[in-house]
């Protein structure tokens, strides 16, 4: 049974952060049905942190919000506008790239693995898509990466590639990378996994700080139980494409009432 999401007016302080909406979201890869008629509401700000074994569709919805992976069935809505689809003399249409990408924009992703231009300096990292995707002058895409290097704990990095960075310095210049775009929704997937465990807490500070500000939706997939207790507006606990339990994380992670989630819980902790 899925359960269906509604989400209540909250009082959050949302500086143009868009809500999120699925109804009936179904993937398939071949016969595997990863999202099974799946509705979600995230609210305009909210924090969603996103648990659930390994493989129950996770990663696929972030990456078919991100249109990294094309829905089957159903539709997804960011900030109130279609993805997928355009409305043509009031009826729903599948959307062309045009639209699909104009919505897209909004959407910022940050992956496990950094993805990071080797041969470019942290800086020219992040100001390639603002000069790209948004037509921002070189001058205007350079004070913007200064500004957000800065904010990441970076200030010092600007002119140090890749390899010259440590996985939480990469993840941290990924971040502000996708936070250049200023995306009204934020989507990270497990952005801690790939770090060694001292590096781990760096990368969380500046998530803390994003949430905090407050300017964008927040979609987080991660195994790190502490930081959903104490971040997420809501957790959600995926199993087999569908979300059986969703709630405050004090009641999700501290008194779980689905069995799946008792055990997954379990086997989190046993580690
Ligand atoms: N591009 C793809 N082609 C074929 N199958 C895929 C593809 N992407 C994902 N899958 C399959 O879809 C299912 C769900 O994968 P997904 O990555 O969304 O799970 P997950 O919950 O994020 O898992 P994990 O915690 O291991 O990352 C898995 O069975 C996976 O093998």
């Amino acid at each position: 049974m899925s359960v269906s999401e509604t989400t209540t007016a909250r009082d959050i302080s949302s500086k143009g952060a868009a809500g999120v909406r699925m109804r009936g979201v179904t993937k398939a890869f071949g016969q595997n049905v990863v999202l099974r008629d799946l509705d979600l509401e995230v609210a305009p700000g909210e924090k969603v942190v996103v648990i659930g074994p390994s493989g129950s569709g996770k990663t696929t919805i972030l990456r078919t919000t991100m249109t990294l992976e094309r829905i089957d069935a159903g539709t997804i809505e960011v900030g109130g506008r279609h993805l997928y689809h355009e409305s043509v003399n009031g009826k729903l249409r599948p959307a062309r790239e045009k639209h699909i990408r104009e919505v897209r924009s909004d959407i910022g992703m940050v992956f496990q693995h950094f993805n990071l231009f080797p041969h470019m300096t942290a800086l020219e990292n992040i100001m390639l898509a603002p000069m790209k995707v948004h037509g921002k002058s070189r001058q205007e895409a350079q004070a913007l990466g200064v500004e957000l290097l800065d904010k990441v704990g970076l200030a010092h990095a600007v002119n140090q590639t890749p390899g010259q960075l440590s996985g939480g310095q990469k993840q941290r210049v990924a971040i502000a990378r996708s936070l250049a775009c200023e995306p009204k929704v934020m989507l990270f997937d497990e952005v801690t996994s790939a770090l060694d465990p001292e590096l781990v807490g760096e990368v969380l500070n500046v998530l803390r700080d994003i949430a905090e500000e407050g300017r964008t939706t927040m979609m987080l997939v991660t195994h790190e139980m502490g930081f959903a207790r104490e971040m997420a507006d809501r957790v959600l606990m995926f199993d087999g494409g569908q979300i059986i339990e969703s709630g405050p994380p004090a009641e999700v992670l501290g008194s779980p009432q689905h069995e799946r989630t008792k055990a997954f819980l379990g086997a989190v902790k046993s580690h």
